[in-house]
């Protein structure tokens, strides 16, 4: 835990996650931290453990051991409802049900679907009107969330008739409709076409700009050592190291990881 004049900026704390499926240890003690208000990358070859990680982390999937201090509070084993309204939210892809439901419907619900409530319990008769005004909030931000996003145009498409990049960009903004603190990304920009990544690395840096915190898996070098302030390499289901992109670049360790293994 880092201590800056006596204020501790670490927002998120992992310690020594253990996790195995069978025979097989996915994570064998992966410790990290991730300051308030970056946006910080998650990297390592393929098996590493880095989805296993970011599972955990949402509450997805249980850990055999270690810990998970989000803003201070302990929230290894909660669920993930539980780890969203805390402020910490995993994108993550969409069901079936809502596949079937327009864009700006997917958006709309979000707020209350992944919050675990239901704006429909939320209604008593005397507060009808507050809610339809509550409804026009969620709308408005729902379409300013599509026009960041650059698919405001798909709003009344069904969300299962678009491309797997489209999709990618919903989920985000669906995870946005949260205002969450901190956002957990497995490859935001797989499937997304480069004009629109360039977009959405902006549109990142802005919400972390204003105090959003971001962990991002991603296999893209460049984007990672272009746009992330610290970077934190796995290796076999282990934590090689945290560092600035310059200083984990020129790490012999970090070098030998990726140089035996088939980086994407
Ligand atoms: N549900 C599971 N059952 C069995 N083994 C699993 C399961 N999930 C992950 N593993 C194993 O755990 C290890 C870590 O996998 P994980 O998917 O977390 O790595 P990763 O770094 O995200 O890889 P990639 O970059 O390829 O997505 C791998 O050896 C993988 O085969």
């Amino acid at each position: 835990m880092s201590d800056l004049g006596g204020v501790d900026t670490q927002l998120l704390e992992v310690e020594s996650l253990h996790k195995s499926f069978g025979g097989i240890t996915a994570l064998g003690g992966v410790t990290f931290e991730v300051e308030s208000g970056t946006l910080t990358g998650l990297i390592g070859p393929n098996g590493a453990g880095k989805s296993t990680t970011f599972s955990i982390i949402g509450g997805m999937l249980q850990a055999d051991s270690g810990a998970i201090q989000f803003g201070g509070e302990d929230i290894t084993g909660e669920s993930p409802d539980y780890i969203a309204r805390k402020g910490l939210v995993r994108t993550f892809q969409m069901s079936r049900e809502f596949q079937n439901m327009t864009v700006i419907e997917n958006m709309m619900i979000a707020p209350t679907s992944q919050r675990g409530e239901s704006a429909i319990q939320s209604i008593t008769p005397g507060l009808r009107e507050d809610v339809s005004e509550q409804e026009e909030d969620i709308f408005e931000k729902a379409w300013e969330m599509l026009e960041l996003f650059d698919i405001d145009h798909l709003a009344l498409e069904n969300a299962g008739a678009l491309s797997g990049g489209q999709r990618k960009l919903l989920e985000l903004a669906r995870a946005l409709m949260l205002e969450p603190e901190m956002l957990l990304l497995d490859e935001p920009f797989a499937g997304v076409n480069p004009t629109l990544e360039k977009k959405l690395i902006n549109r990142i840096e802005r919400l972390r700009d204003k105090g959003q915190t971001f962990l991002l898996v991603e296999h893209d070098m460049d984007m990672i050592m272009d746009h992330c302030e610290q970077v934190i390499v796995m290796h076999q289901g282990d934590t090689l190291l945290t560092g600035t992109p310059e200083e984990v670049q020129s790490e012999e360790r970090v070098i030998e990881a990726y140089l035996g293994e088939n980086v994407e």
